[in-house]
């Protein structure tokens, strides 16, 4: 058995990182947790996943296992902030038969990722996709109100001949704002921004979105009628929820009425709303007039998701496996407190050190705190299954994954973001802990290269944080009181602990990863 089990353990093959050839064992888990956290993002972006999902013969397109047929009659739409790359993908798969697209995309990102080299996101000289920017600072704006208009438009030309691509991202819903009237820009903005100053959550936020616009809740598929339309998705919410991606243009959804009202009570908006808000909220029958065809024609738009944070998992837990490391991915739907978060992460620590049998009451602390940050018992039983067999099965080490979206409760007024917010929490979970020599380590960082306002993706960290943060005389609590993260990790050991990619272009939300060496090694 023992000699099966050395067959299973990995051998220092070689890699290539840099240009150099690296035996892992010499590769420092800090170079390998990053490269996992690279492939983690270069699965994503916005070019390969739309290669990925539509496959073209000749003037037959097959995606997802429907076939359009191409005559010259293909349109295309987008909205996000990856769907510049994905547009310059589907124009290049496209060819001639692509007659002319607007995309609706963030403030400055042709020049930001020019900037950063990233040639195939941009489109061809004398593309027939007119780019428009807008929504600075990821509020929708007159930009953005223009782009939208400029959609509608090109939807509502379309005949039954034609068919619509529209290219769908995480903040795509600023990106196409269309309210519907008599509210005004600045009413909707007004009332979207107080939500989410509220801490109201993506879900109750694109609920109200839905109701206050012509374009979403399924509106751009309404306008396209009687053309196919066809959505590529690169999603950002945690479970994919069709509805609610970029508050889902293409997903015919009703809106309940009541359901919105209550959002707006549950954050005392609904005695302090702009009178054309009521006005519309109060009105009885659908958005928009439509025969039993149109709206029949409309719920049946095909919405493909191409792109997600289980995506992103998956192939960072295959390069994990080439780096030497055992995966397991333990859920894409990490949300809640970062302090709850990183509790969790320094319980499954405990749990993975221990040189005993795992001590049962970190089970059941592990399996009570799992629903707080979304996380079900089973996922978290499988995990701790994986980790309690790495620590006899003779593994170097294992890299455990999870994916989502904390939140942070803001109460200073420093510079950070969740993922050094959280980096920084689970160095201090694992102060103290009795460690395998070389680790744990852990990761987190946003998979669109910034966290928060900073320049940076996240932060790596492990148990030895807080000696090291001392040694070199920085205040780690005061850093965390005033949500100074980013401040922290710049200062601590030269910044050598940020993660920094630059923007990446693409955004699947969060990778979180803990790397557990077990004891032997
Ligand atoms: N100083 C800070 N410390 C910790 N977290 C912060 C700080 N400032 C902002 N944040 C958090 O950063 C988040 C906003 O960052 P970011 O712009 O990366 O948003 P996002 O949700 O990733 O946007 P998108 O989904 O469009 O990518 C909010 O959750 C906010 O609470
Ligand atoms: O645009 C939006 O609504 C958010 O990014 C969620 O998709």
């Amino acid at each position: 058995m023992a000699r099966f089990l050395s067959l299973l353990r990995p051998q220092p093959f070689l890699a290539f990182t840099g240009g150099r050839k690296t035996s892992f064992c010499r590769m420092s888990l800090d170079v390998r947790a990053r490269e996992v956290f690279a492939a983690a993002v270069e699965a994503v972006q916005p070019d390969t996943v739309v290669r990925h999902s539509i496959q073209r013969k000749d003037d037959s397109l097959l995606i997802d296992g429907h076939t359009f047929t191409l005559r010259h009659n293909l349109h295309l739409v987008g909205f996000g902030k990856a769907v510049l790359g994905m547009a310059a993908e589907a124009e290049r798969i496209m060819g001639d038969h692509l007659q002319r697209g607007v995309i609706s995309v963030p403030h400055g990102i042709q020049k930001t990722l020019l900037q950063h080299g990233k040639d195939q996101m941009l489109l061809k000289d004398k593309s027939c996709i007119r780019v428009m920017e807008g929504a600075k600072h990821n509020l929708p704006d007159a930009d953005a109100q223009k782009a939208a208009e400029s959609i509608k438009q090109l939807a509502s030309e379309l005949t039954e001949k034609d068919l619509l691509l529209v290219l769908i991202s995480g903040g795509g819903s600023a990106l196409l704002p269309a309210p519907v009237p008599p509210i005004s820009l600045q009413e909707k903005q007004d009332v979207t921004r107080r939500l989410a100053a509220a801490g109201a959550t993506i879900q109750e936020l694109n609920t109200v979105r839905r109701a206050l616009s012509l374009l979403k809740g399924g509106g751009l598929a309404h306008y396209a009628y009687p053309a196919k339309v066809v959505a590529l998705i690169l999603s950002d919410v945690i479970g994919d929820p069709l509805d609610l991606i970029a508050s889902g243009p293409t997903v015919q959804s009703e809106v309940r009425h009541e359901e919105v009202l209550s959002v707006l009570e549950r954050y005392n908006l609904s005695t302090s709303l702009p009178a054309s808000v009521k006005d519309v909220l109060g009105r009885a029958g659908p958005r928009w007039e439509q025969s039993k065809e149109q709206s029949d024609r409309a719920a049946h738009a095909l919405n493909v998701v191409i792109g997600s944070n289980s995506v992103a998992l998956r192939c960072a837990g295959r390069r994990a496996r080439e780096l030497g490391l055992r995966p397991v991915v333990l859920s894409p739907g990490v949300c809640g407190d970062v302090r709850s978060v990183s509790r969790l992460y320094g319980l499954l620590t405990r749990y993975a050190c221990s040189r005993d049998e795992p001590p049962p009451e970190v089970a059941a602390e592990v399996l009570k705190l799992g629903p707080e940050v979304g996380v079900q018992s089973w996922d978290l039983c499988r995990t701790m299954k994986v980790l309690s067999e790495g620590r006899t099965e003779g593994w170097g080490a294992t890299c455990l994954l999870a994916g989502g979206e904390p939140t942070v409760e803001l109460t200073g007024k420093g510079r950070g973001g969740r993922n050094q917010e959280l980096a920084l929490r689970v160095g201090l979970e694992l102060r103290g802990m009795e460690l395998p020599p070389n680790g744990p380590l852990f990761l987190s960082g946003g998979t669109d290269g910034q966290d928060g306002p900073t320049e940076a993706a996240g932060a790596v960290t492990d148990g030895g944080l807080w000696e090291e943060a001392k040694a070199q005389g920085l205040d780690v609590d005061g850093c965390l009181t005033n949500n100074d993260s980013f401040t922290f990790f710049s200062h601590l050991s030269s910044g050598e602990r940020l993660l920094l990619p630059g923007l990446t272009g693409t955004n699947v939300m969060d990778v979180h990863m803990l790397i557990i060496p077990s004891h032997e090694h």
